[in-house]
């Protein structure tokens, strides 16, 4: 019987920076569709290095990445773009056009499908490009807000608005590099659970950076551990097991790497 590809596949991954920095040593694992992958670990252990070149936003020293069985490091410039349209990313700073609306924040989500026509002035765009950043606004609870001007809303509502963008990209994969390190901790949880929700109900990939551990258990359904840039943690969330990843912030290395 054929075994079915994994969603993604981190393969024997090195990463050293021109600097000499060694950012990534020999990392290795293979992804499910629909996982809730959270990337734990000190500062500098080499997390959003590994995120960033699941996207190509770092290009890998050895090793590679493969996305659906197809290489993400050694893409094509027309590849890549194919596989960035199907790729979500939540930046901790949200990077909204701050001048331009909410509505208008969100409509850009769909530029890599349709970069003709996102334009607000296109008749598609009025109509059902339109319907579906108004849906997208109304899932993360902004509809009302779809008109105000992106700078003027909270933390916690432009990431919000940066969720619904992402949203009209219908990706299969989101990427989120501490998407809650500037949102105080309420506005923090409502986020968490609002990007949690979302990729459940639409079976997306999600692999985040996060330094709450607390969150990372309530939120995640794996968990990937980096030391200086190894990978020393690979578990996968047990109702049975009671998990405590405090060792990976001690000096000591332990190493539990219990899922193939
Ligand atoms: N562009 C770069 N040039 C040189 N070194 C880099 C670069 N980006 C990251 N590094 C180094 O690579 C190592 C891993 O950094 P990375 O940002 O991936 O860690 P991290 O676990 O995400 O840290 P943090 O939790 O602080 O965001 C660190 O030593 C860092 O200084």
């Amino acid at each position: 019987m054929s075994k079915t590809i994994d969603m993604l596949q981190i393969r024997d991954v090195s990463k050293i920076f021109p600097s000499g920095t060694t950012a990534l040593t020999s990392v290795t694992a293979d992804i499910a569709q629909g996982e809730a992958v959270i990337l734990l670990g000190h500062n500098g252990s080499g997390k959003s290095t590994l995120l960033r070149s699941i996207g190509r936003l770092e290009t890998v020293t050895s090793g590679d990445i493969f996305i659906e069985g197809q290489s993400v490091q050694r893409a094509n410039a027309k590849d890549l773009r194919k596989i960035r349209k199907r790729m979500g990313f939540v930046f901790q700073k949200f990077n909204l056009i701050p001048t331009l609306s909410v509505f208008q924040n969100v409509l850009f989500g769909a530029l890599g499908q349709h970069p003709f026509i996102v334009s607000t002035f296109h008749p598609f765009a009025n109509s059902s490009l339109r319907a579906q950043a108004m849906n997208c606004l109304d899932r993360v609870g902004l509809g009302h807000l779809a008109a105000s001007r992106a700078d003027q809303l909270s933390g916690g509502q432009q990431q919000r608005v940066a969720i619904a963008r992402m949203l009209m990209q219908d990706p299969f994969i989101v990427l989120a590099d501490e998407p809650i390190a500037s949102l105080d901790p309420k506005a923090g949880i409502e986020v968490m659970e609002l990007l949690v929700d979302v990729a459940r109900e639409k079976n997306i990939t999600l692999i985040c950076t996060l330094h709450q551990l607390d969150l990372a258990l309530s939120y995640g359904t794996r968990f990937i551990g980096l030391k200086q840039g190894e990978l020393v943690l690979d578990e996968i969330k047990n109702k049975q097991s009671v998990h405590s990843f405090k060792w990976l912030y001690e000096e000591k290395k332990k190493v539990v790497v219990s899922h193939v």
